[in-house]
């Protein structure tokens, strides 16, 4: 209860709690300096060096926290907010109020956590496509997306005007969404479910189980969300520029080299740079160029800096950035 009451003052920020985001998450803290120190089992902890309270919850709960503005900030897949968007909207339906979406707006995707929530069947079963599974049964943790996604499918086939808004979804859908929890790539040997609707990274998961993805319902990342009304909108703005700059730190690397000054254009267009490149003059017409590189793509850059007559090149890690 103490901990509840020095919560005051500060903004609430919600990270994953455990899972796939959990790790990369609490990395990008460390990187944006936010410090603190969580007791054994508490899912709050206050930040030593901002007044910032972290709140320790599962991914798929973060959105509902976020977009009710009870929490100001927070990580989680951007599936995770799709799914409880579709879940608000759908609510709204019901009760015969408009869309009205989950409150939550994203700042800035991460770069890590990257998947597809995918339509999958068995690989030698008889459905081809997803609209094979009109009528059939779907399991699934994404009950909200699947449901919307198998309403646009039945509209179309019954040559109704495609369903975009949830609102239009039908009364009564005729695919049968089951709710599963985890191990969802179970259910259709087990005979729980025709076709199943789950997360797919390397597809690893999907091919032990024998299934194959026929469509993808939503592509995900790990993204940082804010509230509508954040209760410290230049704090917010505070993290997520230090997030973004770890995020961009994390993305590229320093590339210097040496190169004559006849070279330089050439060279420059290899390494045009995020915004613009460094050029320092040196003795007898040479130039030292430093600029920054996409890490997936530096060892191609530099087989062309020697191409082009660059010398001396040197690739740098960055520790951090800020626009
Ligand atoms: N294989 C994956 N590769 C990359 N990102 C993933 C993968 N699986 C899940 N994610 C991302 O991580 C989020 C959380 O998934 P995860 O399975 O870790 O949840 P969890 O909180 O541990 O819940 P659960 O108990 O259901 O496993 C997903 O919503 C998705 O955005
Ligand atoms: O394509 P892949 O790289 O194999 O990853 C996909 C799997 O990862 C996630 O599950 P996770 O392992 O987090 O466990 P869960 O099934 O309990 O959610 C997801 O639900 C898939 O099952």
């Amino acid at each position: 209860m103490e901990l509840v009451n020095s919560l005051e003052g500060r903004l609430l920020f919600a990270v994953p709690k455990k899972g796939r985001l959990n790790q990369a998450t609490l990395n990008l803290l460390e990187g944006a300096d936010i410090q603190f120190r969580r007791e054994n089992r508490l899912d709050i902890a206050l930040v030593k060096n901002l007044p910032i309270a972290l709140i320790f919850l599962p991914a798929a709960d973060i959105p509902t926290f976020v977009g009710q503005g009870r929490v100001d900030l927070g990580i989680t897949g951007w599936d995770q907010v799709k799914e409880h968007d579709a879940a608000v909207n759908a609510a709204a339906a019901h009760g015969g109020a408009p869309a009205q979406g989950s409150g939550c707006e994203m700042i800035t995707e991460l770069g890590f956590g990257a998947c597809k929530l995918q339509v999958q069947v068995p690989e030698k079963g008889k459905y081809a496509t997803s609209a094979d599974l009109i009528g059939r049964t779907v399991g699934t943790s994404f009950v909200s997306l699947t449901a919307d996604f198998f309403a646009q499918l039945e509209a179309q086939a019954s040559g109704a005007a495609a369903a975009n808004d949830d609102s239009s979804r039908p009364q009564k859908l005729q695919t049968k969404i089951v709710e599963l929890s985890g191990s969802v790539e179970a259910a259709c040997a087990l005979g729980v479910a025709d076709g199943i609707v789950d997360l797919v990274e390397s597809g690893e998961t999907m091919r032990a189980a024998g299934l194959k993805a026929i469509d993808t319902v939503v592509e995900s990342t790990a993204v940082l969300i804010k509230s509508r009304s954040p209760s410290n909108p230049d704090l917010v703005d505070l993290i997520a520029s230090r997030i973004r700059g770890v995020i961009t730190a994390q993305r590229y690397v320093l590339c210097q080299y040496n190169i004559e000054r006849s070279g330089v254009a050439a060279a420059t267009k290899i390494t045009p740079g995020k915004r613009a490149p460094t050029i320092t003059s040196l003795d007898d017409g040479w130039v030292a160029v430093s600029s920054m590189v996409e890490k997936k793509k530096i060892a191609l850059v530099m087989d062309e800096l020697t191409r082009v007559g660059a010398h001396d090149i040197l690739v740098l890690d960055i520790h951090n950035t800020r626009e």
